[in-house]
């Protein structure tokens, strides 16, 4: 944590929110990373890049057989995110959008998707462009509001996004697969198995990795049906990621609850700063009371992520000389990196989402997206002042 962060303020931010899981670091360290599995006594697991393994005789290997069916790098991540969850089983693949195309593929022609409204633009877009073309019905629904979500399940329903509605959609029909994209919570502050959800998945590429240097995705469960199928498609469908990026993961993973809660104390301090400041219009971030959340999150989740949207006074414009403005965030998609980032989601990572759809989220010209990083927090501030300036310069 900050070198001048008291450890009150540090119980002050997070009074309310639910415990840490047990042994969470411990887990995140040790679980699949044994050195008795290598001959070498590794303490690190090596980056095994061998495509093929030598077998005794044709089918009797020593556990692998070919790098994409299985791979000890990948192994040691995918043993490690599922203690982190609280999981059974996990699968690592490709990207973000590589798990969510692999629980897709689960479905037969004629089952149905319901997502949460508000989900990230490139789910948005696979749902709409490309799952609803090839045989699957796919709507949307704000699942904040639980009586929206019971009116839009359908018989065919089988996949909704959101941890809160498992109770709802299972009670519904007990076959619904209840996934929950967990990216910008990261398991540290939100566990969806112990929760109902039947699926955790994530775009690794945030915060599980966190150093902003991998494309991943992961997918948990604890249900061994699931499991099969999953682990089946993640061979099959081929969307698996490198030996280098799983090495990178699993060492990302490692100080995953320290970053959690640097995000959480700097964007808090951000969050405040930007409410209190007469040139922000209005703060979305779920750790603030203003928030219409907050509650829930404090109920289910340990913390809360470093993820800000705003609404800058005025037009595109002040939008656009505030971001150009700014000099330790960079403008750039994505998020969950150690480093501050900023961006125009009508622009940029919602720029997928069909115009009528972005109104009605509230993705205007004056939206906002911070990804509050682990720099000093003064730095941060000082940072978002200056650039709140030049957007709104005072008249002479
Ligand atoms: C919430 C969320 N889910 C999924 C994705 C897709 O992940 P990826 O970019 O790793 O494919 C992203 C970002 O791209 C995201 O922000
Ligand atoms: N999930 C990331 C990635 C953003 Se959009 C990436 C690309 N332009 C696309 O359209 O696929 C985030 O920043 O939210």
């Amino acid at each position: 944590m900050d070198q001048n962060h008291k450890p009150e303020e540090q119980s002050d931010l997070f009074a309310g929110f639910r415990e840490p899981y047990k042994s969470f670091a411990t887990d995140a360290i040790h679980v699949g990373q044994e050195p008795e599995q290598w001959k070498s006594m590794a303490v690190v697991p090596p980056i095994s890049l061998s495509t093929t393994f030598k077998q005794f005789g044709p089918g009797n290997h020593a556990g692998y057989e070919y790098s994409r069916s299985g791979n000890p790098t990948r192994d040691c991540l995918e043993k490690a995110v599922a203690a982190v969850d609280g999981a059974k089983y996990c699968i690592a693949v490709a990207s973000g959008l590589a798990a969510t195309v692999t629980i897709t593929h689960m479905l037969k022609v004629g089952d149905g998707i319901l997502c949460m409204d508000d989900v990230y633009g490139g789910t948005n877009r696979y749902f709409q462009k490309i799952a609803s073309q090839t045989g699957t019905e796919v709507s949307f629904a704000d699942f904040t509001k639980p009586e929206l979500l019971k009116a839009a399940l359908k018989p065919n329903t089988k996949v909704v996004d959101i941890k809160a509605c498992s109770d709802l959609a299972h009670e519904f029909n007990k076959d619904i697969v209840v996934v929950v994209d967990n990216t910008f919570m990261s398991a540290y502050f939100q566990r969806p198995l112990a929760f109902g959800a039947d699926i955790c998945m994530y775009s690794a590429t945030k915060y599980m990795n966190g150093h902003s240097d991998v494309v991943m995705g992961l997918a948990s469960t604890n249900r061994d049906d699931l499991f099969e199928r999953l682990s089946f498609l993640q061979n099959a469908l081929g969307c698996v990621p490198s030996p280098f990026d799983c090495f990178l993961c699993n060492r990302g993973l490692k100080t995953l609850h320290l970053r959690m809660e640097c995000h959480f104390k700097n964007g808090m301090a951000a969050a405040k700063f930007l409410e209190a400041d007469p040139r922000v219009e209005k703060v979305i971030f779920p750790g603030l009371p203003s928030h219409p959340q907050h509650e829930v999150m404090k109920k289910q989740c340990t913390g809360c992520p470093g993820m800000i949207t705003f609404y800058i006074k005025g037009k595109l414009e002040h939008a656009s000389a505030f971001l150009s403005n700014l000099k330790l965030f960079a403008i750039a998609e994505s998020l969950g990196g150690y480093e501050s980032l900023a961006e125009h989601p009508a622009i940029m990572t919602h720029a997928s989402v069909p115009e009528n759809v972005r109104t009605a989220l509230g993705i205007s010209d004056t939206l906002i997206r911070l990804s509050v990083g682990l720099e000093n927090e003064a730095d941060i501030i000082q940072d978002l002042e200056q650039a709140l300036a030049a957007a709104h310069p005072k008249k002479k």
